[in-house]
């Protein structure tokens, strides 16, 4: 089983230039992310998800703070294949087939495909799509595509998992299935997971705790912990104790009622 590396945010800022001044996208970010954790992270459009996770990957860099995995700089942890990255778009090249896609990070690192073929097989395997090794993308649904770029996210085996919206593009029902998907995965996986979404149940539902932010610039408002057993059933969704986190989480979303 891979270990999860810690994800540590202190005190980070960040400002654009925009139209030659500078405006401040996130500021004053206090957040650790312990060895194996899911932290789901929930805010406003334009609070500045986005760009924690760009700082994450070490494709940005921060004006004030700094970020760590493992105690190293990000873009350190992500040449060294210790990242792994899925987003809303699941941007797989589409003339290479779901083996090829799934094998891409390796070809980036530089890395031996062959020393990684059971590998692959057995990620392809975990996201349900044996039958489709050989598929190319315009052959696979919405869904379909979503887990190639899951599978892909872990060919590394990344020690963090950083996760943008990956399920924002799919219907309630797909996206109740890959929730279970990325619940499964992850318990078997224990990267530590931070992911983004707009969903306040699928936040609930998937992770240890969910951080809330608010905007302009962003910063963290509060965090809300889900002390609730894994593996979570999908009934769980239709429970007491699941709408009371979730109207928790809504309530410090949208403020103090007028
Ligand atoms: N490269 C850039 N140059 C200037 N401004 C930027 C740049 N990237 C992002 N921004 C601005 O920074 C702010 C935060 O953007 P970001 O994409 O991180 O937000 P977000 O919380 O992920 O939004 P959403 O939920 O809509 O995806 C926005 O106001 C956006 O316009």
């Amino acid at each position: 089983m891979v270990t999860g590396d810690a994800l540590e945010f202190r005190e980070v800022g960040k400002s654009y230039a925009v139209r030659g001044a500078a405006l401040p996208v996130i500021d004053g970010i206090d957040l650790a992310c312990p060895p194996g954790s899911f932290t789901a992270l929930i805010g406003p459009s334009g609070c500045g998800k986005s760009t924690l996770l760009r700082i994450a990957m070490g494709l940005e860099p921060v004006d004030a703070g700094a970020v760590t995995i493992g105690g190293q700089r990000p873009d350190i942890a992500r040449k060294a294949g210790r990242i792994g990255v899925a987003f809303q778009d699941a941007a797989l090249l589409p003339w290479r087939n779901v083996t090829e896609n799934v094998a891409l990070p390796l070809d980036v690192l530089g890395r031996s495909k062959r020393r990684a073929a059971a590998e692959i097989q057995h990620l392809i395997a975990l996201v349900g799509l044996e039958k489709f090794r050989s598929a190319v993308p315009a052959e696979l649904s919405g869904g379909m595509r979503q887990r190639v770029a899951i599978a892909r996210s872990l060919v590394t085996s990344p020690t963090v998992l950083l996760m943008d919206e990956p399920f924002g593009a799919l219907d309630l029902i797909l996206r109740r299935q890959m929730n279970l998907e990325l619940q499964r995965i992850w318990l078997e996986r224990r990267a530590t997971t931070l992911l983004v979404t707009h969903g306040i149940d699928e936040a609930v539902f998937l992770a240890d705790r969910v951080v809330v932010m608010g905007g302009r610039p962003g910063r963290i408002v509060g965090t809300i912990d889900v002390p609730l057993e894994r593996p979570r059933p999908t009934e769980l969704f239709r429970t007491a104790a699941f709408h009371r986190l979730t109207d928790e989480v809504e309530a410090m979303l949208t403020g103090p009622a007028p």
